[in-house]
């Protein structure tokens, strides 16, 4: 007598109240679930070498924090030609590929993974269209770069690219599950 959709769980009442109970209890499970769930969502984001060289790491790491997400992966690393392909492997028959690749790995990255509720489409917003010429003041990109091919910072567009972006830059265990305090004045569970 339960009727999942999404978190809206419909309850069709009847005359056992013993079952009633039952199916109002697992409901409140349910929506519990999947609030937490909601609220582990991932995304990547990395800091691109033109970002590390003009020292925006800080201020693009404040944002994030300061929006309510929570850092539970971070790294600096030199990209490989090959871990760059892969990431970009649905961009390989663009005439820019090559450039962005050389682009890519001309120096640093700083690799992130944040989490929270709605963090793949928040983030998307935060950092702003592709070309930073598109970008409204306030967003990443439109506040710190001025060309598509150096527009500072990368951050998937799915939830479904979040996970093999993630699962492609970090192996599982450098993934922190940690307790942020604040966690019930971001989110309602
Ligand atoms: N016309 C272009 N000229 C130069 N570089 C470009 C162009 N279009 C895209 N790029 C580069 O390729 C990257 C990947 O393009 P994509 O279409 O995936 O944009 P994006 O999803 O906004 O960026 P990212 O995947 O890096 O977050 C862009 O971020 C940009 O660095
Ligand atoms: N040089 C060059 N680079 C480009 C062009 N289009 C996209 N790019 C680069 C910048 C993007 O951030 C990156 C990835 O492209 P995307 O995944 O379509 O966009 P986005 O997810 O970064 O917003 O590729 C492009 O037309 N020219
Ligand atoms: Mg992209």
């Amino acid at each position: 007598c339960i009727k999942k959709q999404r978190c809206t769980c419909i309850l069709l009442f009847h005359n056992n109240p013993t079952c009633h109970l039952s199916c109002a209890f697992r409901s409140l499970v349910f929506c519990l679930v999947t609030a937490l769930q909601n609220a582990r969502e991932r995304t990547l984001i990395a800091v691109k070498p033109d970002g590390v060289q003009r020292r925006l790491v800080g201020q693009i790491i404040q944002r994030f924090e300061q929006r309510g997400f929570k850092l539970v992966g971070l790294k600096m690393v030199q990209a490989s030609h090959g871990i760059l392909s892969e990431h970009y492997g649905e961009l390989r028959t663009k005439p820019f590929f090559q450039s962005l690749l050389t682009y890519m790995s001309s120096g640093p990255v700083v690799v992130m993974v944040w989490e929270g509720h709605n963090v793949v489409q928040a983030s998307r917003k935060m950092v702003g269209q592709t070309n930073p010429a598109e970008a409204p003041a306030g967003t990443i990109r439109g506040d710190f770069s001025v060309h598509v091919s150096r527009n500072v910072v990368h951050a998937s567009d799915s939830q479904e690219g979040a996970q093999k972006e993630i699962q492609l830059w970090f192996p599982a265990k450098d993934l922190l599950d940690w307790d942020c305090c604040d966690q019930i004045y971001t989110i309602e569970v």
